[in-house]
């Protein structure tokens, strides 16, 4: 009870406090916490993050392998649920949004909040989240970039007609002591709420661990693709419910950050789920329609001199496309641009067959071969370079779809008074257009001389 007391009034410090707050014992004590409850913390302290939040710190030097936290089979706040209020609930989520079953599992305990098992951890839950589906219009359009605005609106819609129709319908109208969520009304801003405290929070982890999971003190650890620490789960009999357990990664300093790998992300998903963005982000594409006019238009810009038509395939492109599922029934047309690869492979082949002479040009090919970047260019060096500047050509294309060029961009996030979400969207857009600019630059070097 004590600790509890002393928690209420420091998260109320957490949930109205800036990011500049400095850390008190309110997060030390969520390490308290997660020893009485029969987890094993080590030599760790909660810390001010460079970015703005908060991350784990060792307070010693740590070898490598060494247990940094072990959280007993309890303490994971997982989906798992006898609630037939719940259940119902659940049943009307698509799979994909995992994160919103979750999300109703993590409201419904905030809402009993004073008998929760979990009632430490949701209070030390941040009351805000970057994460887009909070931005307002204007900060939705700033991001410019139509694949990741089309998911922020439709993980909205989604939150609204679940709060305002779904969940009447299943929980009935009016105060209801017995359901989850008593006699509050569920409102499409609360639901945000916890989808973005799950998607920002949850690890994966396996079946017999509860399926993805809110991992207490664990989520207080920041992202790295070159991470500090390593999230692995045992258990000692294959009856009995596995510890997750937190390992450093390498030997570490006293004072270094605990950093986990969530995951080989693309910014698309850091910024949808997490709310941030990385420079540099080896796992990041920009994505387009595979589309026959824009091909065209694509050569045209490049001027090439092109031998056939994207818009019109010859039968014998028709179904060589086909087998690249980027024709007929079936087809699915997003190919990305970016990375080490440059473009997708199956971006690569069909241009690269789009330029061929005739379909004998192809009879001994592997359509494999034609997906991958090789010395010699399998279909010849006057194919190659039209094929490559097609490609350089799209890439110019997806450049001037973003309304504004990156110097523009730059000065808007030099100026004062910009929100911190128009500054994440702005910081989106210039790497997604710094992306672009790489992959022409990538494009260039492969022409063949
Ligand atoms: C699992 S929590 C980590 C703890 C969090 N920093 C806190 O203050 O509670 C994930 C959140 O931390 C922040 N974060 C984690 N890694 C980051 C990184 N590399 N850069 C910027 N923000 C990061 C993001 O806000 C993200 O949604």
């Amino acid at each position: 009870m004590k600790s509890g007391a002393r928690l209420q009034v420091q998260v109320l410090r957490r949930w109205c406090s800036s990011s500049s707050a400095s850390v008190d014992a309110s997060e030390q004590s969520l390490i308290a916490w997660v020893r009485e409850q029969g987890g094993r913390v080590g030599a760790l302290q909660v810390g001010e993050s460079g970015h703005g939040g908060w991350g784990l710190r060792t307070t010693d030097a740590v070898r490598a392998g060494e247990s940094l936290i072990a959280l007993p089979p309890h303490l994971p706040l997982s989906v798992q649920t006898s609630d037939p209020v719940l259940l119902a609930l659940f049943d009307r989520v698509p799979e994909e949004l995992w994160t919103v079953k979750l999300g109703l599992k993590l409201l419904a305990e905030r809402t009993r909040f004073q008998t929760s098992q979990w009632r430490p951890y949701i209070q030390n839950l941040p009351k805000r989240f970057t994460v887009p589906i909070f931005y307002s219009s204007e900060e939705i359009q700033a991001l410019q970039y139509v694949p990741l605005m089309h998911q922020v609106q439709k993980r909205i819609r989604f939150l609204s007609e679940f709060a305002s129709e779904t969940m009447p319908n299943v929980i009935g109208q009016g105060p209801q002591p017995d359901h989850p969520f008593k006699k509050h009304q569920v409102l499409p801003h609360a639901l945000a709420w916890s989808m973005a405290a799950v998607s920002s929070r949850a690890f994966h982890v396996h079946k017999s661990g509860g399926g993805s999971s809110l991992l207490p003190l664990v989520d207080m650890c920041n992202h790295s693709f070159a991470p500090t620490g390593r999230l692995v789960q045992h258990s000692s009999s294959p009856q009995s419910l596995p510890v997750l357990e937190v390992v450093a990664e390498k030997d570490l300093d006293e004072g270094e950050d605990v950093f986990l790998n969530y995951g080989s992300l693309s910014n698309d998903i850091l910024l949808l789920d997490y709310g941030f963005v990385l420079p540099n982000n080896p796992n990041d594409r920009v994505e387009l329609r595979y589309d026959g006019q824009l091909l065209d238009t694509a050569c045209l810009v490049a001027k090439v001199d092109s031998l056939s038509s994207f818009k019109h395939p010859a039968q014998w492109q028709q179904e060589l496309l086909e087998r690249l599922q980027l024709y007929g029934p079936g087809a699915s047309q997003s190919v990305t641009l970016g990375g080490t690869e440059l473009v997708e492979g199956r971006l690569l082949a069909a241009v690269r067959l789009m330029h061929a002479q005739d379909s004998n040009t192809l009879i001994d090919v592997d359509l494999k071969a034609l997906q991958i970047w090789d010395r010699t260019p399998p279909l010849g060096v006057m194919n190659e370079r039209r094929a490559i500047r097609t490609l350089i050509g799209l890439g110019m294309l997806a450049l001037t779809a973003f309304p504004t060029v990156i110097q523009e961009d730059e000065s808007e996030l030099v100026k004062g008074g910009i929100s911190d979400n128009l500054r994440i969207a702005t910081q989106f857009r210039i790497l997604k257009k710094h992306l672009l600019l790489e992959t022409i630059k990538g494009l260039k070097a492969k022409y063949p001389s």
